[in-house]
C-alpha cells in the first residue's frame, strides 16, 4: 500500500521560469498571484495531495504536463524530500527510513540510466545483488521477467548498444527484480512502439494479479481506461478528482445527463481549475 497525506513540494523559480512567466503576462486584475506567478520567488509544484494506492489494484495518476506527476512520483520513491506531509510505503514511514521504505518498493522513470558498459543481464544482476536477492530467487524472477518482456534475445549485450525499447524493457526488469510490494511508474510506456508499451502493459496487469500496489503517471487516457481501477486527476499540483475509475467515469454526466468519455471529463476539470484562477 501507498499512503500520502497532505503532501507538498515547492521548488525555487530559475531566471529561465521567471523569462518564461513575464511572457506569459501577469495574472487577472484582482487575481490571488497563483504559486509560480511573476513576482513569486518559488513554483509549488505540489500543493496538500492525500490520496491511498491499494493493494491488488493499479492507481493512475493522470494530468497535463508540467501538473506535478512526477514530482510526486519522486517524493515517494524517496528521491526528493517534501516540504510537508507524510508518506508511507507497504507501512514503512518513508520519511522517517527511506532506506526501508526502498526496499519494498520499485521506481521506474524514464531518466533511469542503464550502464551503457555492462550488458542487459549484468544491469539486472546488479540491482538484484545491491538489495541482497538470493542466486535461486535471481534465476527464478530473472527467467520469468526475461520471458514476459522478451530480453532473452538481447540479454547478453551491451546496454548501450539496445534500442530505447529494449532498454526500457532491461530498466523495468531491474526495477522489480527485488521483487518489491510497491511498484511505481513514471510515464513507462512513453517513447515505445505499441508492442513494447503491450509488454510493458501486460507486466502491470502481472504485477496487479500477483497483489502489488502499482502506481504510474500518465497523460494517455487509453493507459488509464486499460489498466487502472483508482485513479486521480492532477494538475498545477493539486488533485481534481480521485476515485474509483467507473466511479469517476459515473460522476461524469454532462448538461444532458450523458456520461463524457475520460478525456471530455478530464479536459473540463482542468479547464474549470483554469477558470477559478483567472
Ligand atoms: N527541480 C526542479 N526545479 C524547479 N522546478 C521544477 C523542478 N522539478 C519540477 N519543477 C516544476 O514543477 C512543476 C511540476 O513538474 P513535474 O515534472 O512534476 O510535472 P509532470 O506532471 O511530471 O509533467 P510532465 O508530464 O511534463 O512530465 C513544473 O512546473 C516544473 O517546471
Amino acid at each position: 500500500m501507498i499512503e500520502v497525506v497532505d503532501l507538498t513540494k515547492s521548488f525555487p523559480i530559475s531566471r529561465q521560469q521567471r523569462r518564461e512567466q513575464a511572457a506569459a503576462g501577469p495574472p487577472a486584475p484582482g487575481a490571488a498571484p497563483a504559486p509560480g506567478a511573476a513576482g513569486a520567488s518559488s513554483l509549488q509544484a505540489v500543493a496538500g495531495a492525500s490520496f491511498r494506492c491499494l493493494p491488488g489494484r493499479v492507481f493512475a495518476l493522470l494530468g497535463p504536463n508540467g501538473a506535478g506527476k512526477t514530482t510526486v512520483l519522486r517524493m515517494i520513491a524517496t528521491l526528493l524530500r517534501p516540504d510537508g506531509g507524510r508518506i508511507s510505503i507497504a507501512g514503512v514511514d518513508a520519511l522517517a527510513d527511506p532506506v526501508a521504505a526502498r526496499r519494498r518498493l520499485g521506481f521506474l522513470t524514464g531518466s533511469t540510466k542503464l550502464y551503457e558498459r555492462l550488458t542487459a543481464e549484468e544491469n539486472v544482476r546488479y540491482a538484484a545483488d545491491l538489495h541482497g536477492v538470493g542466486a535461486a530467487d535471481y534465476k527464478r524472477r530473472r527467467d520469468a521477467l526475461f520471458a514476459a518482456l522478451g530480453i532473452d534475445a538481447y540479454a547478453g549485450r551491451r546496454a548501450g548498444q539496445l534500442s530505447t525499447g529494449m532498454k526500457q524493457k532491461v530498466a523495468i526488469a531491474r526495477t522489480i527484480i527485488h521483487d518489491p510490494e510497491v511498484v511505481v511508474f513514471d510515464e513507462a510506456t512513453s517513447g515505445l512502439d505499441v508492442i513494447a508499451a503491450r509488454a510493458i502493459i501486460q507486466l502491470i496487469q502481472d504485477c496487479r494479479a500477483r497483489g502489488k500496489t502499482v502506481l504510474f503517471s500518465t497523460h494517455i487516457m487509453s493507459e488509464v481506461t486499460m489498466l487502472a481501477d483508482d485513479l486521480a486527476v492532477v494538475h498545477r499540483g493539486r488533485l481534481l478528482a480521485m476515485g474509483g475509475l467507473e466511479e469517476v467515469l459515473a460522476r461524469a454526466v454532462d448538461e444532458r445527463g450523458q456520461r463524457r468519455t475520460l478525456e471530455d471529463e478530464f479536459v473540463r476539470l482542468v479547464d474549470a481549475a483554469e477558470e477559478v484562477r483567472t
